[in-house]
């Protein structure tokens, strides 16, 4: 190819590959995604003229279609959800029904909620800079002075806030809000698909006591939600308001060219992991090459890295490599990450907006909502954990009528393994469904608890509080003594509200304070279920890209002490499980398998931490010892009877099986790749679930392999596992049959939170243990297709 007919995304995908060994070639993968065109259309004569004046003058002269469908929606009084990609103009569409509702009614109010209080930002900037007559934005959240917090409940009509100040400031002060409350029209939801797993249950419930007030002062607000491309999203919205909601989803806004590639680190041969397992260079690493690359050819580049300590290292890295050869261009590299203060975060915006950055690594906290598109490159270190996420930090690159460049870099890790080497499921599946579940009784109890305090509960409401499951945790709420039961409802015993005490984005547990000793200054607080595994002593703790050092962690205070230091390495804690059934929900059998999902009981112990360089190289492993903790939640796990593992099965197309000797570590490796798969049909992150296998469990009498839930009363991740259990195992097959090394790695079957320290691992023995699995599953299912199509012949021949 000419350099004259390379588009610029193939020349700088080039320049990131030159002098790159063949041998080492890393582009497993490159697909060329179409421009899209735009198709606008004329405004909604509903419009009225003030608003229209105001729109347009931002710049918009005609709204795209599913902007007009989805306003046009709202405003005739439905609940709907936008889902279309990034950049797409998901504000004008809920702009357009709101600023006309508040416009043409003075009584009517509006509330906008973000998951973050820098998205509300920017979006009531938006809103106020249009200044439409009588509309009265403001903000109220953490950072509202006291002194303007009056004004905003008696006079401000379009209220911008997140559910952490609804659920503490606003809910339960209610009778402040009356005048608000009556006239709510519109209730905005924004980044809905961000409320997914535990947070997101909660949120679900928030916006049930949201609905339940507003009715109590007579109004029922139509419900907007914005949100990335989703799959399902009627069904997710549905599940989050706990109402209908209309989707729209057929995006009309234009967008660029882009090439994405994917790309797999060589497997380093001087450097030992884990058990000696080979490590791959990693996509931290990779990721600074690539950006320094590609800051050299002037494209400006935002690099998308799994941690802030990862965002920071990755643009110390890229500096690195221009000093030595191109120092003018050093500074034009910057690492950005969740905790800047709003001037910080817009001059670094502004700065990569008009090129005088052209190089940013970033957590995704960019990712939220942030009004920056049309970069000519986007370099995703590691898959951000959802296919909306992936696709929400690709939209960014990419401008209508100029081709940009996206690379995919895979991490050392079963499913960044998988993708590189599937691109279908990467590029061409549909983005997953967010999974949430409101009926948790760990998040119901509280809400139910939150919304009693609010106003006495009655049994009319119940139904939208999950009816049955509602019942059963007021029945305990009683039990505790925490409600009174009355003829006329649910109430409220104590003086003292129950909101402070639960934490919408926490499991529901105490939250441990992880304190400077020198300074006794609070740096921040992390959840009590994880501190053992997180703040333990010797752990490298990050806060604002500052590094601490972990000397000591007091549980019963709930206090973690640090020092300031900076070591080169990070570390990771191993921990040993063990786990009980407590009940089975539901059960399927497949000859000698058997698939579950039910409740249980995870115990576990931190025993130590490795220390790890960021090549990947471990250092060592620091015992420790740190008390047990109890888990109860949901977990999908599948046995195997003894005759079909170990191959004494003679029956139809004998079986090999695998020797008992290699069954502990070829049901461990099962596992662990298992769990590294499970991300790709739920929407969690491997940190959000855990495993256990046994050679034979004390409950099930066989060969078992448990994944649950890592939050007390589960998150729906094992009930998808449940649903989706034959293409989760055939994707973990092939994940571990894709990598090339020998006997198991970080990308197959080991595992960055092992307790074991990934012993014993069976690689070609976990192919063999789901092999098993698979067949038996497919066989039982063709059985049961061949007998219902006799009996479909049977049926035909007696009638
Ligand atoms: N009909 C339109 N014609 C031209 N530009 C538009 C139109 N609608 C919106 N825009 C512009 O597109 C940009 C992106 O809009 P917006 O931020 O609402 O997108 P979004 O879908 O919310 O993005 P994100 O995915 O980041 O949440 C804005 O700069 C906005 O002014």
């Amino acid at each position: 190819m000419t350099d004259t007919a390379e588009t610029r995304a193939r020349r700088l995908l080039r320049r990131a590959t030159a002098g790159v060994p063949e041998d080492d070639y890393p582009v497993t993968h490159i697909a060329d995604l179409p421009a899209r065109h735009a198709r606008a259309t004329d405004w909604p004569g509903w419009v009225p003229d003030a608003v229209l004046a105001a729109v347009t003058a931002t710049g918009v002269d005609r709204p795209w279609e599913h902007q007009v469908e989805a306003a046009s929606t709202a405003w005739s009084g439905h609940n709907v959800v936008v889902a279309t990609g990034t950049s797409s103009g998901k504000s004008l569409a809920y702009q357009l029904p709101v600023l006309s509702r508040l416009a043409t009614d003075g009584r009517a109010t509006a509330l906008y909620l973000s998951p973050t209080k820098a998205l509300a930002g920017d979006q009531l900037r938006s809103v106020s800079d249009m200044d439409v007559q009588g509309v009265r934005p403001a903000r109220y959240d953490g950072d509202t002075p006291q002194s303007e917090r009056g004004w905003v409940r008696d006079h401000a009509r379009w209220v911008f806030t997140n559910p952490d100040m609804l659920h503490r400031g606003i809910l339960p002060a209610h009778p402040r809000w009356a005048r608000f409350f009556r006239g709510l029209s519109y209730v905005v939801v924004d980044e809905c698909h961000g409320y997914r797993g535990v947070f997101g249950s909660h949120v679900a419930l928030l916006l049930r006591r949201l609905r339940r007030i507003a009715r109590r002062y007579g109004a029922d607000p139509v419900f907007v939600l914005a949100s990335a491309t989703t799959a399902e999203p009627a069904e997710f919205a549905g599940r989050l308001l706990g109402a209908d909601c209309v989707a729209v989803t057929d995006d009309a806004s234009p967008h660029g060219a882009r090439t994405v590639a994917l790309w797999e680190p060589p497997l380093l041969g001087e450097l030992a992991g884990e058990n000696d397992a080979p490590v791959r260079r990693s996509a931290g690493a990779e990721a600074a090459r690539i950006l320094a690359e590609l800051v050299i050819e002037g494209a400006r580049t935002l690099a998308f890295v799994r941690s802030r300590r990862g965002a920071e290292l990755t643009a110390l890295g890229a500096q690195r490599i221009l000093a030595e050869v191109a120092p003018e261009l050093a500074d034009k590299v910057a690492a950005y990450r969740a905790g800047y203060l709003p001037e910080e975060r817009r001059a670094l915006e502004s700065a990569l907006l008009d090129g005088e950055l052209l190089g940013v690594a970033t957590t995704n906290a960019l990712e939220l909502g942030v009004d920056i598109s049309g970069l000519d490159a986007v370099v995703i270190a590691g898959y951000p954990g959802t296919l909306a996420s992936f696709w929400q930090q690709s939209g960014r690159a990419g401008r209508a009528g100029d081709d940009a460049l996206v690379v995919f870099v895979a991490r050392d890790d079963p499913l960044d393994t998988y993708l590189a080497h599937h691109p279908k499921a990467l590029l061409e599946r549909p983005v997953e469904a967010a999974v949430l579940d409101p009926t948790n009784p760990y998040v119901l109890a509280p809400h139910l608890a939150c919304a009693a305090a609010e106003s006495a509960l009655t049994v009319k409401e119940l139904d939208d509080f999950g009816g049955h499951a509602a019942r059963s945790v007021l029945d305990g709420l009683v039990a505790d003594s925490l409600l009174r039961r009355r003829p006329s409802g649910w109430y409220w015993t104590s003086r003292d509200r129950p909101h402070s005490d639960v934490d919408i984005r926490g499991s529901g547990v105490e939250q441990v304070a992880v304190v400077e000793a020198d300074t006794s200054r609070l740096l921040g607080t992390v959840d009590g279920a994880a501190a053992c595994g997180t703040v333990h002593p010797g752990a490298v703790y990050l806060h604002r890209g500052e590094s601490y050092v972990v000397d000591e962690l007091d549980l019963e205070r709930g206090i973690a002490f640090v020092h300031a230091e900076d070591p080169e390495w990070s570390t990771s804690a191993r921990d040993v499980v063990d786990i009980e059934i407590l009940d089975t929900v539901e059960k399927r059998t497949y000859g000698g398998v058997t698939v579950n999902l039910g409740y249980v009981a995870v115990t576990s112990r931190v025993v130590g931490y490795l220390r790890r360089l960021p090549s990947g190289e471990v250092l060592d492993h620091v015992p420790l010892d740190l008390p047990e903790q109890v888990l109860h939640t949901r977990a999908v796990w599948y046995t195997i009877a003894e005759p079909l593992l170990c191959g004494a099965d003679e029956g139809p197309g004998t079986r090999t099986g695998v020797k008992p000797a290699r069954v502990p570590g070829a049901l461990h490796a099962a596992e662990h790749a298992a769990i590294g798969l499970l991300p790709l049909f739920a929407t969690c992150d491997r940190w959000d679930i855990g495993g256990v296998s046994t050679a034979v469990h004390a409950d099930t009498g066989e060969a078992t392999v448990f994944v649950h839930d890592g939050h007390p009363g589960g998150a729906g991740f094992a009930d998808r596992g449940y649903a989706a259990f034959v293409p989760w195992l055939t994707a973990t097959r092939e994940a571990v049959i894709s990598c090339e090394c020998p006997a198991g790695c970080p990308s197959c079957v080991q595992s960055p939170k092992c307790g074991n320290g990934n012993e014993p691992l069976d690689k070609a023995g976990a192919v063999a243990v789901l092999d098993l699995v698979l067949a038996a599953v497919g066989e039982a299912a063709a059985a049961h297709d061949h007998s219902d199509a006799h009996a479909a012949e049977d049926s035909t021949g007696t009638t």
